[in-house]
């Protein structure tokens, strides 16, 4: 506590009343950053401090008709958690501040414009036009105790209220998300009716949004919804790539001082026949025709090969229930099969396109490991599978190997979680494209899924992928504020 008296970093306050001592360690990087403040105006080698870390604290707004008071809203970790894991990793808190260091205040208060949550939504509006959506079949299924200990409690407090102020909704099926954007979001949106989304999910929420207004007719007033996520399903990429993840907050700083950010897609089209697969691949439905041809929108990931198949292999119940872990133990059991036998590979021709120019170059003649397009950095925390990528900059990039043998995949995977180690390898090919078209060499269907964001789609026999940069304009994503 080593700041000046006089400092902005320090002051004499209270806390819900009572005298404090508050101190502000700029920054949001390690515990020390953030706020403590102990009981008191006397400080003694012993005094009791609390910490509340800045990558815990969601905002610090000024309460009206005072001069020096304001809201200190923030997260808590639930010790809960140790004993049921189906309860919220945090729990909402707040206290009143009263003259709390200006630094603090400076540093977390609302941003005021376009940046601040209370301009995306109007509340004069004849029915609310903020959803929130609760996605159950997302990674463990924590969207109902998040929102109930974490979302619901901080609406209350900010006296957000439902059916008011907003209108939740709880996913029952796997088409529940494309229903309501079908049915509600999509015709407000074309009458020019601003609407924001709050996703409680993983990617699969955001790609099932995308799909349908992307596949819809747009109508010229159309206005386009900003999405906000609370990263609930497995892999979290797109979250984990905008910077929504980079706070203990569970994507609510982002939600309420975050901006919006054009959300970049790609466009995939397919040859005829190829199928989504959903319910563990015991169900399957065709793809939108756009034109006349097949056709998917993604804003993570288009891959084939290895990524795809442990992507689809682990869509189960019963994988599911491990979450994140689930794609490490699908990758063991692909790259060492049970029966002793090398890992497959992959048969094909993989074509790029590159910029300012409409050739195709085929790449790795013949055969391959792994083949993947993503427009985010990280597929899941910590696995960088494209160092170069930037927040939402937009560009397609190419993630491309070989036939290898279990050991050397396994080493390629370790270094992508090396902050993306991976594109130094020489086995490794990276590189910014424009297009990427694979046609697809296998008889067993197995080898011709691809994945699409989590989704996955297989491809008939002889059949192909072309994945391009997809339309501007459809929708936002809040995401933190880059300066
Ligand atoms: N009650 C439900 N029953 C069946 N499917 C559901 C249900 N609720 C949501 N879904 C679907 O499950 C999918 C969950 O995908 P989501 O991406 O949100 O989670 P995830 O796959 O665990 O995470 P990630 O894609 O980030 O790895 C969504 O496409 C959603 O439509």
């Amino acid at each position: 506590m080593g700041a000046d008296v006089s400092s902005p970093a320090h002051s004499e306050g209270k806390i819900d009343g009572r005298p404090a001592t508050f101190y502000y360690k700029r920054g949001d990087g390690d515990e020390e950053t953030g706020l403590a403040w102990t009981e008191g105006y006397k400080v003694y080698p012993g005094s009791h401090w609390v910490k509340i870390p800045a990558k815990d604290i969601l905002v610090v707004a000024g309460i009206k008709n005072t001069e020096d008071d304001y809201h200190f809203l923030f997260v808590e970790a639930n010790p809960a958690v140790e004993k049921d894991s189906t309860a919220s990793p945090v729990l909402f808190r707040s206290q009143t501040l009263t003259n709390p260091p200006s630094l603090l205040v400076n540093d977390h208060s609302i941003p005021s414009g376009r940046s601040c949550w209370e301009y995306r939504q109007t509340h004069n509006a004849v029915q609310p036009n903020f959803s929130v959506v609760l996605s159950t079949g997302s990674g463990t299924g924590l969207a109902k105790a998040v929102y109930d200990q974490l979302l619901k409690p901080m609406f209350d407090h900010c006296e957000i209220v439902e059916g008011k102020h907003y209108v939740v909704h709880t996913t029952t099926s796997e088409s529940s998300i494309t229903e309501l954007i079908r049915d509600e979001i999509l015709p407000r949106a074309n009458l020019g009716v601003k609407q924001s989304l709050l996703l409680m999910s993983g990617d699969g929420g955001v790609v099932d949004t995308i799909n349908v207004l992307l596949c819809a007719e747009r109508s010229k007033d159309y206005m386009k919804p900003s999405l906000s996520v609370l990263p609930l399903g497995t892999g979290n990429a797109l979250a984990h790539s905008a910077g929504i993840t980079s706070d203990n907050t569970l994507g609510i700083r982002s939600w309420m001082c975050g901006e919006p950010r054009e959300l970049p897609v790609f466009v995939a089209k397919f040859s005829p026949g190829a199928r989504f697969l959903f319910d563990e691949a015991r169900q399957e439905r065709p793809l939108h025709l756009a034109d006349g041809v097949q056709t998917a929108y993604g804003a993570v990931v288009c891959s084939w090969g290895l990524h795809a198949g442990l992507v689809a292999d682990s869509d189960t119940v019963e994988y599911r229930k491990f979450g994140v872990e689930r794609f490490k133990m699908a990758a063991k059991e692909a790259l060492f099969p049970s029966d002793g036998s090398p890992p497959h590979i992959y048969n094909g021709k993989v074509k790029i396109r590159q910029s300012g120019t409409d050739e195709w170059v085929e790449i790795r003649q013949g055969q391959h490991s792994y083949v993947l397009a993503t427009l985010v950095g990280q597929l899941e925390k910590g696995f960088t599978i494209s160092p170069a990528s930037k927040p939402l900059d937009g560009k397609l990039r190419l993630v491309h190997f070989g036939p290898v043998d279990g050991k050397q995949a396994m080493e390629v995977m370790g270094e992508a979680y090396q902050g993306g180690e991976h594109v130094k390898d020489e086995r490794v090919g990276y590189e910014e494209i424009q297009g990427l078209r694979i046609e697809l060499q296998e008889e067993d269907p197995r080898w011709r899924r691809v994945c699409i964001d989590g989704k996955i789609v297989r491809v008939e026999k002889g059949g192909w992928v072309e994945v391009s940069m997809g339309q501007k304009g459809v929708v936002d994503l809040i995401a933190p504020r880059t300066n």
